[in-house]
C-alpha cells in the first residue's frame, strides 16, 4: 500500500454504504492516481453519487476505508474536504443571480481590508481566474447575465480559488452546446495539467472516452471494470455498464403518422419566441431541436398554457382552443413532461407510488374508489419497464438517484390518458439502456395515435426518434425538415441561422 500512496491521490478500500433496503456501494475499491482524468460511468442508481457523496463528506460510509495523500481520511464532512481541497461542481449550478462574478466567487470567504471589504483584490483574483477557465467577462457581470455553460466556468472558477487538488465534475456538459463543450475540456486538460486530479461523471459515453485517462464502471453499487480509457470501446462500456450487448436505435422507419391535425400554431408569439406556426399530426413525432436558449423550452411552455400568448392562435383538433394555463392544456389531453424535475415534476417528499400515480388516479379508479392492488400493479409494470432502481413503492422520491427521479416523472405522465405529450428533454441524466427503452416507449405510443413533441438537444434522439423536425433559432423556427433528411450539419447549421 505505502508505494501505490505516491502514485495515487486517493484510495478507496472495500466501501460499503448501506441505505435502509438498498446497498449503494458494495466492497468498491478505486484508486484515483494523481494529476489524471479518471471518469466514473453506470447506470441510474449505480451508486455514483453516494461515492462523490462519501468523498466530499456529505455522508458516512458503513464500512471500509479511505486513503487521501497518504493518509486514513477519517471523520470527513464537507467542510473538512473543501479544506482538503477535494471541491465538487455539481450539474445543477449555486450561483446567486443577482450577485456579480466576483461576489460569487468569493462567497463565503471574502476578503477584508480592515474593516471594509477588499473589493479591489477580489476583482483582481476573479481576473485572474477567469483567465485561467478561458472565460472572457467582466468580474463585475451578474450571474444571471451568464449563459448556463459560462456559470459552469465561473463554477470551477470558484474551485481554483481554494487551489483545488481533487476536482469532481458531475455530469458538466449536460446544459452546454457543443462549443462550449469542447471549451470546457481544453481547460479540463490544462487543470490536469498541472497537477490537479479530476473526476468526471457523465452518461455521454462518447465525452468520456475521449476526455479521461481512466474509466471505472460501477454496476447495481459493484466496480465491474476498471481501465485506461484506450483499452474500451464504445460497445464495450455499454455491455460492461448494462451487463449486456444493447441494441441502439437507428432511423425511424416505421411510419405511424395520419394525416390529421391534432395540434396547429397560427402566428403564436409570447415574450419569448416570435411567429410560431406549425403542426402536429396524429401518431407523429415531432423534434424542436435548436441551441440552449434558442426558445425551445418557451415553444413547449407557451403550448402548455405556461407562458403568455401575445398573439396568434392554437387549435387543437381542429378547433380554436384558448389555453391560459396548464389545467386548460391538460383539459385539452395535453400533458408536459418537464425537464426540470426538482420544481415541477416531481413532489421530492411524496413516495414513489403517489408521484407515479399523480396525473392518472382516473386509470385505476373504479367507481370512485381507487383500487389499491391495481393501482399498484401498473405502476410496478411501467417501472419495471423503465428500468427504475428503487427499495419500495413507498419509498420517497427524493431517496432516488437523479436518473430515476427523471424516469419517475416519465412514468407518471406516461400512464395519463394524454393524447399530446410534450416531452423536454426526457433522457437527460438517464443511462444509455434506459434511454433506448424511452425511445421504444415514445415510438409505441405513436403507433397507438399519441402525438409527441420531443425538445431536445441531443442530435442523434432528435434525428432517429422522430418524424419530423423543427429548428428553432432566437425565438423563432428556423426551419422544417423530414427526418431521413436531417443531418448534424444541417442541424448545426440552422441553429445558429438567425442569431
Ligand atoms: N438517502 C437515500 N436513502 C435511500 N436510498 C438512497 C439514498 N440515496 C441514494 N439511495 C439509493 O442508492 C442507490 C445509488 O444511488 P446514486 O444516487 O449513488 O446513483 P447514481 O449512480 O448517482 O445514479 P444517477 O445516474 O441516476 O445519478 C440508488 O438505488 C438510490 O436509490
Amino acid at each position: 500500500m505505502e508505494d501505490q500512496m505516491n502514485d495515487y491521490i486517493l484510495t478507496l478500500e472495500n466501501i460499503t454504504k448501506e441505505y435502509p433496503g438498498v446497498t449503494a456501494l458494495n466492497d468498491v475499491t478505486i484508486s484515483f492516481e494523481k494529476g489524471k482524468i479518471h471518469a466514473l460511468v453506470g447506470e441510474n442508481g449505480a451508486g455514483k453519487s453516494t461515492l462523490i457523496k462519501l468523498l466530499t463528506g456529505a455522508i458516512d460510509k458503513t464500512s471500509g476505508k479511505i486513503f487521501y495523500k497518504g493518509e486514513e481520511l477519517k471523520n470527513n464532512s464537507p467542510i473538512k474536504s473543501l479544506d482538503r481541497k477535494i471541491i465538487p461542481v455539481y450539474q445543477e449550478l449555486n450561483m446567486i443571480p443577482t450577485l456579480s462574478v466576483y461576489d460569487n466567487i468569493f462567497y463565503g470567504h471574502e476578503m477584508t481590508k480592515g474593516i471594509a471589504l477588499d473589493k479591489k483584490y477580489m476583482r483582481e483574483k476573479t481576473s485572474e481566474l477567469l483567465k485561467q477557465v478561458g472565460l472572457k467577462v467582466s468580474p463585475k457581470t451578474k450571474a444571471r447575465e451568464l449563459g448556463v455553460g459560462n456559470q459552469q466556468l465561473v463554477e470551477i472558477a470558484k474551485a481554483l480559488i481554494k487551489d483545488v487538488d481533487v476536482l469532481i465534475l458531475d455530469e458538466p456538459t449536460t446544459s452546454l452546446t457543443d462549443i462550449e463543450t469542447e471549451n470546457l475540456f481544453g481547460i479540463i486538460r490544462n487543470l490536469k495539467k498541472r497537477g490537479i486530479s479530476i473526476i468526471y461523471i457523465s452518461h455521454r459515453l462518447d465525452e468520456v472516452l475521449q476526455l479521461s485517462d481512466t474509466i471505472t464502471v460501477l454496476r447495481d453499487g459493484e466496480v465491474v471494470d476498471t481501465r485506461p480509457s484506450y483499452a474500451f470501446d464504445e460497445e464495450h462500456l455499454i455491455k460492461s455498464m448494462v451487463g449486456r450487448n444493447l441494441s441502439r436505435s437507428t432511423r425511424n422507419k416505421e411510419k405511424t403518422v395520419k394525416n390529421e391535425k391534432v395540434l396547429e400554431l397560427r402566428n403564436v408569439s409570447t415574450d419569448q419566441v416570435k411567429n410560431i406556426s406549425f403542426h402536429l399530426l396524429k401518431g407523429e413525432i415531432l423534434g424542436i431541436a435548436g441551441l440552449m436558449g434558442s426558445g425551445r423550452t418557451e415553444l413547449a411552455e407557451a403550448i402548455f398554457g405556461r407562458d403568455k400568448i401575445t398573439s396568434g392562435e392554437i387549435f387543437v383538433n381542429g378547433e380554436l382552443k384558448k389555453i391560459n394555463s396548464p389545467k386548460d392544456a391538460v383539459d385539452e389531453h395535453m400533458a408536459f413532461i418537464t425537464e426540470d424535475r426538482k420544481t415541477l415534476g416531481l413532489m421530492l417528499d411524496l413516495s414513489v407510488l403517489e408521484n407515479v400515480t399523480y396525473a392518472s388516479l382516473k386509470k385505476v379508479t373504479t367507481n370512485g374508489t381507487i383500487d389499491k392492488d391495481e393501482e399498484k400493479q401498473v405502476v410496478e409494470e411501467i417501472l419495471e419497464r423503465l428500468n427504475v432502481k428503487y427499495a419500495s413503492l413507498d419509498e420517497k422520491v427524493l431517496n432516488l438517484s437523479g436518473g430515476n427521479q427523471q424516469k419517475v416523472v416519465i412514468a407518471k405522465w406516461l400512464l395519463t390518458n394524454a393524447s399530446i405529450l410534450i416531452f423536454d428533454e426526457p433522457t437527460q441524466g438517464i443511462d444509455v439502456g434506459s434511454k433506448e427503452e424511452i425511445y421504444g416507449i415514445l415510438r409505441k405510443l405513436a403507433k397507438e395515435g399519441k402525438s409527441i413533441i420531443l425538445v431536445s438537444s441531443e442530435n442523434e434522439e432528435i434525428m432517429n426518434i422522430t418524424d419530423r423536425v423543427l429548428v428553432m433559432s432566437n425565438g423563432e423556427i428556423a426551419s422544417e425538415y423530414k427526418s431521413e433528411a436531417l443531418t448534424a450539419d444541417t442541424l448545426f447549421k440552422d441553429s445558429a441561422r438567425l442569431l
